[in-house]
C-alpha cells in the first residue's frame, strides 16, 4: 500500500446473493484527506461504506486500515479497531437513541471504552458538544428536541468521543435543510483541519462533492468509472 494511506481498499467486492453491488473497487484515503464517492442511487456507495466499516463483510478484497487488513479479523479482533473508524449516516435522528439525552449518547463511547470517570467525563462531553457548535446545555435534551442540523452535530460529537482517525460520512447533509448544510460541512472541514481526520465522503450531489472533496471517485453499477 502507499506509505501514507490511512485507508487502502483493494479489489473490494460486495454481493447480496447473486447481485454484485460493489465490483472490484479500489481506492485510498490519506490522513487529513477527503475522498468522495459519487454516483447515482444504487451504484454501490453505501455498500462500499458498510464494507469499509466492516458492518457488512465483503465477499472478497482487502480493507487495510492503518496498514492492518480488517476483512480477516474476527469480531473480537475488530473491537479495538472499530472506535477509530466512525460512521456518520444520513438520518441525523437514526444514530441517536430517542430515549437517551444527548449527553448520555456522547458519553457512551467514553464509558464503553473505559475512558470515563465522574470528574473528567462530564467535562469531556461538554467540550465535545462545544467543539461541534452546540451549547453544552443541549446535553440535557433528547434528540427530538433538536433540529436535524443540531442532531447531526450531536452525532458527530458522539463519533469524535471515540477519537477516530477516519470518518465514513454517508450522505451526512442530504437529509438536512439546505440552509443548514453549509454549516455542518464547514464544521466537518474545521474538524479535519484540527484533528487530521481522513474522510470517506459519500454523496450523490456533485456540487457538494466538488466543493468539499479533495478527490472524487465516480461509481456506476458497482464499478469505479473515474477517479
Ligand atoms: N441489504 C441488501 N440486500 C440486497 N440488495 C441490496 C442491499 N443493500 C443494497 N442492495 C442493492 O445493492 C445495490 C447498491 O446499493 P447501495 O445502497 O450500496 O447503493 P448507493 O449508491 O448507496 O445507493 P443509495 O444512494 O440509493 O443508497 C442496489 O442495487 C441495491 O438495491
Amino acid at each position: 500500500m502507499s506509505d501514507d494511506a490511512l485507508l487502502d481498499v483493494r479489489d473490494l467486492v460486495v454481493r447480496y446473493g447473486d447481485m454484485t453491488a460493489v465490483d472490484h473497487v479500489s481506492f485510498t484515503v490519506a490522513p487529513g484527506e477527503t475522498l468522495a464517492l459519487n454516483g447515482p442511487s444504487g451504484c454501490g456507495k453505501s455498500s462500499t461504506a458498510l464494507a469499509v466499516l466492516q458492518l457488512r463483510r465483503p465477499s472478497s478484497g482487502e480493507v487495510l486500515f492503518e496498514g492492518r487488513e480488517l476483512t480477516t479479523l474476527s469480531e473480537r479482533e475488530l473491537r479495538p479497531v472499530r472506535p477509530r473508524i466512525q460512521p456518520v449516516f444520513q438520518d441525523p435522528y437514526g444514530s441517536l437513541s430517542p430515549r437517551h439525552r444527548i449527553r448520555d449518547a456522547v458519553a457512551e463511547p467514553l464509558k464503553v471504552q473505559g475512558r470515563w470517570n465522574g470528574t473528567d467525563g462530564p467535562v469531556c462531553v461538554a467540550e465535545l458538544l462545544d467543539r461541534v457548535g452546540l451549547d453544552p446545555s443541549y446535553g440535557d435534551r433528547h434528540p427530538h428536541e433538536l433540529s436535524g442540523g443540531q442532531c447531526q452535530r450531536a452525532g458527530i460529537a458522539r463519533a469524535l468521543a471515540s477519537e477516530p482517525r477516519l470518518l465514513v460520512l454517508d450522505e451526512p447533509v442530504s437529509a438536512l435543510d439546505p440552509s443548514v448544510r453549509a454549516g455542518v460541512l464547514n464544521l466537518l472541514a474545521d474538524l479535519q483541519d484540527e484533528l487530521g481526520l481522513g474522510y470517506l465522503f459519500i454523496c450523490h450531489d456533485r456540487a457538494v462533492v466538488r466543493h468539499f472533496a479533495d478527490r472524487v471517485i465516480e461509481m456506476r453499477e458497482g464499478r469505479v468509472i473515474s477517479g
